[in-house]
């Protein structure tokens, strides 16, 4: 079977990558635990060694077929990699923006903090690289460290509910936990966010008192075919996983023009003249925080062959398709202005 290629996705300590067949025993020796199982709703007591081998199969189908991402906790014991336990992600449905967080962690390695680590790590991942916008999971009622897990990953508690729990052979009641990008732990590692100093000083004085205003020029690259460039914003940012104009904020006295082009070039590495940037829109926004004041631009013509220098996805999309990108509350009206334009 050919498995597309899968990046690990690392923490600090840990390292989240597919499952192969010769992790089979180790998992069956972790999960053929009643102190694990006891909490999971969809795994029998005990556990069949097949099973172990079955499952992983399955993981794989389950992931070229895009509905759910299972991964193995894997962890350092001096040089030697060994398995920790299994973090998964799962769509019920293909076109459902939404996807299940799941865990578990072989007894031996509780209390250090593994399961969140990845859960957290796991569900970021999901909401920057797959076409989800919120994260839910279930707990058991009575599985305190569980719902600790899910609170440090950064889920609020939404309600309750009732699962079938196959070892019990019980529908049993389970508390009901969801994030979107907001409420999804942002990683320890990222800077503090940027506050006033990217703010233009004169327009700023002009705003609310309270709500800085928020100066971002944003470019649509239109090719030759009439398709426009969308960024992917990268894990780790705010709003990542949402398809945007590539762009950013204005540093201190740069003009809309400068920081495009040092954007382009920084995101890019394209070459743009301000003489190729044609003013075409605006959004201005409410976001909470700020007042997003946003000029569009419209560029045919950059030098360089373009590159992801972030690591973001790229995609060239016909205006008609435009709205078939999940994009920041700010974007929609220009989506429609670019539909109508081009
Ligand atoms: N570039 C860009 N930013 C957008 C768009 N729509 C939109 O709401 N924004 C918002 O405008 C702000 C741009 O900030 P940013 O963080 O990308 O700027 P930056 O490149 O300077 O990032 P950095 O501060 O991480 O270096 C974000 O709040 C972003 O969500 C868009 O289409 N393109």
């Amino acid at each position: 079977m050919t498995v597309p290629a899968f990046t690990p996705i690392r923490t600090e300590r840990l390292t989240l990558r597919p499952l192969g067949a010769a992790d089979a025993a180790e998992l069956h020796r972790l999960i053929n635990d009643w102190d694990v199982v006891r909490w999971l709703s969809r795994v029998p007591f005990p556990y069949p060694r097949e099973l172990a081998d079955e499952w992983i199969a399955s993981t794989h189908r389950q992931r070229e077929a895009g509905e759910a991402w299972h991964l193995a906790i894997v962890g350092q014991e001096g040089d030697k990699e060994v398995l920790v336990g299994c973090a998964g992600l799962m769509k019920k449905s293909a076109d459902e923006r939404e996807a299940e967080l799941g865990y578990w962690v072989g007894r031996r390695y509780w209390g250090h903090g593994v399961a969140a680590e990845a859960a957290g790590r796991l569900a970021r991942w999901g909401l920057a690289n797959l076409d989800i916008d919120r994260v839910v999971a279930s707990v058991l009622e009575g599985n305190d460290r569980s719902a600790g897990v899910l609170k440090r990953v950064g889920l609020r508690e939404v309600g309750t509910g009732e699962a079938h729990f196959l070892a019990r052979g019980a529908r049993l009641p389970v508390r009901l936990f969801g994030g979107g990008r907001e409420e999804v732990a942002a990683p320890p590692a990222e800077p503090p966010p940027q506050a006033a100093p990217t703010v233009a000083p004169v327009l700023a004085a002009e705003a609310p008192p309270g709500k800085k205003l928020l100066l971002v020029a944003a470019c649509a690259l239109v090719d030759s075919d009439g398709r426009v460039l969308l960024a992917r914003r990268p894990e780790g940012k705010a709003m990542a996983g949402l398809w945007e104009f590539p762009g950013g904020k204005l540093e201190p006295g740069e003009t809309p023009e400068e920081a495009l082009i040092r954007e382009l070039k920084e995101e890019l590495d394209i070459d743009v003249s301000a003489a190729c940037l044609a003013p075409f829109t605006f959004a201005s926004h409410d976001l909470g925080h700020a007042h997003l004041m946003m000029p569009l631009y419209l560029c045919r013509r950059w030098d360089g062959t373009m590159v992801a220098r972030e690591g973001q996805a790229l995609a060239w999309v016909r205006p008609n398709k435009l709205s078939d990108y999940a994009m920041p509350p700010a974007d929609r009206p220009l989506v429609a202005m670019l539909r109508d334009f081009l």
